[in-house]
């Protein structure tokens, strides 16, 4: 700790000095690799008892990436999470990560957008809070030989991650859109700096689609989704929103409560080159850069004496370790890369799910947060910024909503088998209604609905395919991390993947048809795919051009010792959820770990 108040700038390090300056040169007990959803978290937790330096290639989002990344609205407009190849180019933010032709999913080459900024991708997801289920955590448990991960034993690091603040139905003011939650899954009063809440406005559209939902048997959730149970439909899903002015809380937060409180060092704009071990094969230090833009990068080297923790994502984790000669030898020996670990799994078991539109439009008098809030109308923009800033209210503060059911019907017995194979609380698919994610490509746009093209009385329920078969994999296109790493997610190379699709898509127009949205629907029918999409290979082939990621990418490092690595690349497969929360408790239960000596 230290005395009086502590300078914000004396948090930042600079370059080529290998020390906290802050009353003390102490030498570095842990350097972080990543400043981003994990890393930020874990780092701030270490930092209360250790002198620990975060380094993190971006910047601050509220500079670099404005309001798109703080007001929760525009978390699906961001042009540059676009996943085509020609999606609008974001440098100071996004990494630019494409991914090889996916084969499987009409040749097409995606980009994958991910956040380079303190705060990581929770900077720019769709801030979604949910958890996974105790059958999942059960199985992670088993999985890693460590009962910790058992739900009840979870529960205490959801908890100490985060802070719940209670609905504002008054801001809320829509009747029929009332739903219960469960306060028991929280801490009582302050729990951790990630605020959790909702948005202060409901998609007039999602309470029809809730009806429609119920009548084709779906039943609403009395719980919600951060108790161990996903079945049922939740209207409406808390979101990682800071209550006060209804902004964006992102992993930064915990950074903000450690720049008070601790001597926390972050060296910003500072890429991880390579992590350096000693002749006992120790993690002891990391080579880094400055990422100037007009000059050449300086190159330094940060020591630790306790341990190196890497949280640089699931592309760039295992990326950074077999550039620093951890992962498979065929791979290491292929680019020249001294062999410091053998270890196959590196970059091997990517599981990506996967999601598609199906849309309808349905009456102007339902108008969808797009349609508001880029209304051709200026008087309606004003009214709309006026009740955000002053009160924070409206469209504004709503990023999405969902629901997941379970669904296993008509499908082969192999893909029954497999699915057999996952708990059985497990959820095989999930579907997001509203207008957003889906939209535009639903109406020709073709860019996944990321953009503000979608035409404001477009809905979606877009289908996740939770549980992918398909493995994809992430390897190296040279020895250097100046070049991004090549990724193949392999959708769909698993026809169960396909055959869950399609029976998702199938659900999702019995939703549709159900009657109670007769008098809203209007138009000509379906948008997409379209009435002309009948047979399950005419289904299978929209798919296929339609699916794009749900950015939720997990699994590639499963099976590394020695050297820690703390993000959502760790765990065994991907969580039948939206994962940050689960990052956030992963970060904290790690950072208990190696405070007491684990
Ligand atoms: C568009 C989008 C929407 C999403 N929506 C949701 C949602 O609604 N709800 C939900 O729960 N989840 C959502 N997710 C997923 C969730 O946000 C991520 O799974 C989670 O944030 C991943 O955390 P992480 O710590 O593993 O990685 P990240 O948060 O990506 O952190 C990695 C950090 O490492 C840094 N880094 C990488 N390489 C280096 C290097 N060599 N040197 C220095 N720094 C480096 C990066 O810049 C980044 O800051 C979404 C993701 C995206 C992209």
């Amino acid at each position: 700790g230290h005395v009086g108040r502590r300078l914000t700038s004396s948090a930042y390090g600079y370059p080529g000095v290998n020390a906290t300056f802050d009353y003390a040169e102490l030498p570095l007990t842990d350097v972080v690799v990543g400043g981003g959803t994990a890393g930020l978290a874990i780092a701030s937790r270490l930092a209360e008892t250790a002198s620990v330096a975060v380094v993190e290639a971006g910047g601050f989002y509220d500079q670099d990436n404005s309001n798109l990344s703080v007001v929760p609205f525009y978390a699906l407009t961001m042009p540059h999470i676009a996943p085509t190849p020609d999606y609008p180019r974001q440098p100071l933010f996004d990494w630019d990560l494409l991914s090889v032709p996916q084969t499987a999913a009409a040749g097409r080459t995606i980009h994958y957008a991910q956040a380079k900024t303190l705060g990581g991708c929770s900077a720019h997801n769709t801030l979604l809070y949910l958890r996974a289920t105790r059958g999942a955590h059960k199985r992670w448990a088993e999985i890693a030989g460590d009962d910790t991960y058992k739900w009840d034993n979870s529960l205490p690091y959801f908890k100490r991650s985060c802070t719940l603040t209670p609905p504002n139905w008054e801001k809320r003011d829509t009747p029929n859109a009332t739903f219960k939650y469960d306060p028991s899954a929280f801490s009582r009063g302050r729990g951790g700096p990630i605020q959790v809440s909702w948005s202060n406005w409901v998609d007039p559209s999602a309470t029809w689609l809730a009806e429609a939902l119920q009548s084709v048997g779906l039943r609403l959730s009395n719980i919600g989704f951060s108790s161990g149970i996903l079945s049922g439909f939740s209207a409406w899903t808390p979101i990682t929103v800071s209550p006060r002015y209804a902004e964006r809380s992102a992993s930064t937060a915990y950074l903000d409560e450690a720049i008070e409180d601790t001597d926390i060092m972050v060296y910003h704009h500072t890429q991880a080159l390579k992590i350096n071990f000693d002749a006992s094969k120790k993690a002891t230090s990391v080579l880094v850069s400055t990422q100037g833009a007009a000059t050449e990068g300086l190159e330094y080297t940060l020591h630790a004496t306790k341990e190196i923790i890497l949280s640089a994502g699931v592309f760039h984790s295992p990326q950074l370790l077999m550039v620093s000669g951890v992962g498979p030898k065929t791979t290491l020996a292929h680019h020249k890369i001294p062999l410091v670990a053998h270890l196959p799994g590196v970059g091997a078991n990517l599981h990506d799910p996967l999601l598609f539109p199906v849309s309808s439009a349905l009456t102007p008098a339902l108008p969808s947060a797009i349609g508001l809030v880029f209304s051709p109308d200026p008087a309606v923009q004003t009214s709309i910024l006026h009740d955000y800033l002053a009160d924070q209210a409206g469209p504004p503060t709503s990023p999405s909503k969902n629901c997941p059911p379970h669904l296993r019907t008509h499908l082969s017995p192999r893909t029954q088998n497999l699915l057999n194979t996952l708990p059985t609380d497990w959820p095989d698919v999930e579907y997001i209604a509203g207008a957003g994610p889906g939209a535009a490509a639903a109406t020709g746009g073709g860019d996944g609905g990321t953009t503000t093209s979608s035409s404001s009385n477009v809905q979606t329920i877009t289908a996740v395919v939770l549980n992918p078969f398909s493995r994809g994999t992430v390897s190296l296109a040279s020895a250097r991390m100046a070049d991004p790493p090549v990724i193949d997610m392999a959708w769909l190379t698993d026809p169960a993947d396909g055959e869950v699709a399609v029976a998702a898509l199938r659900r999702a127009r019995e939703v549709w048809n159900a009657s109670v949205l007769a008098d809203v629907k209007v138009g000509g029918g379906e948008i997409a795919p379209g009435e002309g999409v009948q047979s399950d290979a005419e289904v299978l082939g929209y798919i296929k051009k339609a699916c794009v990621q749900i950015w939720h990418a997990s699994s590639t490092v499963f099976g590394i010792r020695g050297l820690r690595v703390v993000d959502l690349s760790v765990l065994p497969f991907s969580p039948p959820t939206h994962p940050q929360g689960t990052v956030y408790a992963l970060a904290e239960k790690i950072a208990e770990d190696i405070v007491r000596g684990r």
